[in-house]
């Protein structure tokens, strides 16, 4: 049997550790594993390497991802994923497996869609993709956020200020609202919560007319530009006021424990389930366990997460 996998979408720490778990894993049983460069780019493109055990040693501590990953826009087209099929055909590959976030699950649905047997492994900061808890990189790029908030809290207490802080995460509000419960941040803001300019500017008012010698704002990205919010705050409210894009640095860096943990037991399933027949499926975390489900499911049905917003009212 030939096992194929790529990582695809932005890096997430971890993706490393998946990597190898999958190659590991395919060694262990005996099966050919080829590593695919650059996501889905590295698929139409026909560039494969065979790797053996010893390709994926002293990684699982790095963040990124050793094979490369990209943004292709053109594999939403169908003809480009039958070339992608092409490739993995003239090469006797019996099936893939990618590792990355929605879009690229997307991606793993066209491929099924023209009969390529593919398994996703949820791997993205965001923690965007419904049918998981959580996803590979999650949590250490909360952990990063985490660290950095920290520091903008030593300097925004000295100084009396108000700082906002703007933490990445797309379209989902997952990776700010963690770091503001984990900093104790005054307020969160999220597409989730909606973004009410005059109502944040009451609430940091308030807060100065209670004494309050320094404030936490987390935006999350694509909800306003926070250097203009943060000069509104210093305009309305009377706290000195100074924005932080946390940006790239949220992605990289060595994966914490729980996210290495996480990819070797998705990794180590995603073959187990190609070497017994099935496919079109996603690995999943659900609690402690590391379970299956089919990628529409993941991509699509409503998950029942927490409110974790409720968490934050009481910490107020
Ligand atoms: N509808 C689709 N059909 C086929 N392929 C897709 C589709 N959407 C995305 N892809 C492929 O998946 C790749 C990765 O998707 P995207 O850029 O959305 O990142 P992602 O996997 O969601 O990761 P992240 O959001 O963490 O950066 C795209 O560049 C494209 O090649
Ligand atoms: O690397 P790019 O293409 O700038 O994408 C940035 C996006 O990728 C992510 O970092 C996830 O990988 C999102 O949080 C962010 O919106
Ligand atoms: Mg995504």
């Amino acid at each position: 049997m030939k096992i194929a996998l790529l990582t695809s979408g932005g890096d997430a720490p971890g993706m490393n550790a998946a990597i190898r778990a999958v190659v590991r894993t395919c060694v262990y049983y005996n099966i050919e594993a080829y590593g695919v460069r650059d996501g889905y780019k590295g698929l139409v493109e026909d560039n494969f390497r065979h790797l053996h055990s010893f390709d994926v040693g002293q990684m699982i501590d790095r963040g990124g991802t050793i094979l490369g990953s990209a943004r292709l826009d053109s594999f939403k087209n169908e003809e480009v994923v039958k070339k992608a099929i092409d490739n993995l055909r003239k090469r006797s590959i019996d099936g893939l497996v990618v590792i990355g976030g929605d879009g690229t699950f997307k991606g793993a649905m066209a491929l099924e869609a023209q009969d390529f047997p593919t398994i996703g492994i949820p791997a993205t900061i965001d923690n965007d993709i419904n049918g998981t808890e959580y996803t590979i990189g999650f949590f250490s790029a909360l952990d990063t956020s985490m660290e950095a908030i920290d520091k903008l809290r030593d300097t925004s207490f000295s100084h009396q200020r108000c700082t906002v802080v703007e933490v990445m995460g797309r379209d989902c509000g997952d990776l700010s609202i963690y770091s503001g419960i984990s900093c104790g941040a005054e307020i969160v803001v999220t597409s989730e919560t909606g973004y009410n300019e005059t109502e944040i500017l009451e609430r940091i008012q308030k807060a100065k007319n209670q004494g309050k010698r320094h404030l936490i704002v987390v935006v999350a990205e694509n909800i306003t530009d926070v250097n203009q919010l943060a000069k509104k705050i210093q305009t309305n409210t009377g706290y000195d006021a100074r924005a932080t894009v946390l940006g790239y640095i949220q992605r990289g860096g060595s994966p914490s424990a729980f996210d290495r943990v996480l990819a070797s037991k998705m990794g180590i399933l995603a073959v187990e389930l190609l070497k017994e027949g099935k496919h079109n499926l996603a690995t999943v975390s659900q609690g402690l366990h590391v379970n299956s489900m089919s990628l529409s499911k993941v991509l699509y049905e409503k998950a029942d997460k927490p409110n974790l917003y409720r968490y934050l009212e009481k910490l107020r």
